[in-house]
């Protein structure tokens, strides 16, 4: 396959970059291409720095590949590079290449696709929980932030902690809630049935430990807008149809998928076997949270990087 060339611009900004990643003691190099550059001639200018190269477009992955580097594929192209860059860390924390505790040096374009002429060190400890948060207000048109930071918090804590050592995993429904009712039915008795909704507000201590408690029971808990748990125990009915999912998820995820695309509720799925918390919303994953060791910061973000 026929490769782009290092400009003396790139190579120098190559040299930059091993020296940033060393002086930190980065685990690696990710660098975004949108073109097949001359792989091997990057490798040679970062030296014993571990090389990532992730990427949309299918001829770069594959010229990547031929040169023995680790690829991170990236689904579909985001508006922003700000966006594609979380997306590629993100999907190389999935991938087992990186880990939630690194530093990672990414080298990408933000003038010219043609070229490299942007570095940045990330510690992914903190982009990542700045990154939740981000994400998160982006889905708040549906669901309070209040309510979803709530939700959110708790799957992480279950697919990290589970139920007494043993694995656990669940589906929240959040949102649309009387229509949600009318796609389900139940599995189990309603653990909630009977309680006044100040009695069932997930923002209370004690209704948290209780979806914690019940997490284990078969079928989906679901939840209004303004976060009181209408009812647990539920099966979702909703069509799976126009869906596409990532190989190897299973009911679970399938459900959260086809019931976020015919509501506007948002779902949010952990998975029993890895912890991963996945949020979906018209049909499809729109955050992956992987089973971090330490506990999300909230933190607010002031400013954003220049859009590219
Ligand atoms: N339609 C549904 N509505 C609500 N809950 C469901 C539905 N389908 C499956 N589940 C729940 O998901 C559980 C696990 O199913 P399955 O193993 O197929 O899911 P999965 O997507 O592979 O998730 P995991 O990663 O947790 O195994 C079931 O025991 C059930 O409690």
């Amino acid at each position: 396959m026929k490769r782009v060339n290092i400009s003396p611009e790139m190579k120098s900004l190559l040299i930059s970059a091993r020296r940033v990643a060393v002086e930190n003691d980065a685990t690696a190099a990710l660098i975004l291409a949108d073109i097949p550059f001359n792989f091997l001639e990057v490798r040679k200018y970062l030296e014993k720095v571990r090389l990532l190269i992730a990427s949309d477009k299918e001829d770069v992955q594959e010229a990547a590949r031929e040169d023995g580097i680790d690829v991170v594929p990236l689904m579909d192209e985001p508006q922003t590079r700000q966006h594609q860059l979380s997306q590629a860390l993100l999907e190389a924390i999935a991938d087992d290449l990186l880990s939630t505790g690194d530093q990672v040096v990414a080298v990408y374009s933000v003038f010219d696709r043609d070229s490299l002429d942007s570095l940045s060190i990330v510690n992914l400890e903190e982009h990542l929980a700045k990154l939740t948060a981000r994400d998160l207000r982006r889905l708040e048109t549906q669901v309070p932030l209040e309510t979803l930071r709530y939700l959110v918090d708790l799957a992480v804590e279950i697919g990290r902690e589970g139920r007494e050592s043993h694995k656990v995993g669940t589906l929240f429904v959040v949102g649309q809630h009387r229509k949600v009712m009318e796609l389900s039915h139940e599995a189990v008795h309603d653990p909630f049935k009977g309680y006044k909704k100040e009695e069932r507000l997930v923002r209370s201590q004690r209704v948290r430990e209780s979806v914690k408690e019940l997490a284990c029971i078969d079928g989906a808990f679901i939840f209004s807008a303004d976060g009181a748990a209408v009812a647990a125990g539920r099966i979702l009915d909703a069509p799976k149809v126009n869906l596409s999912l990532s190989k190897g998820l299973g009911s679970r995820h399938w459900a959260a998928a086809a019931i976020s695309k015919v509501t506007s509720a948002i779902a949010i799925a952990v998975s029993e076997s890895s912890g991963t918390v996945r949020l979906f919303q018209d049909g499809r994953v729109v955050l992956r949270i992987e089973p971090m060791d330490q506990a999300l910061k909230w933190v607010d973000i002031e400013t954003e990087p220049p859009e590219a």
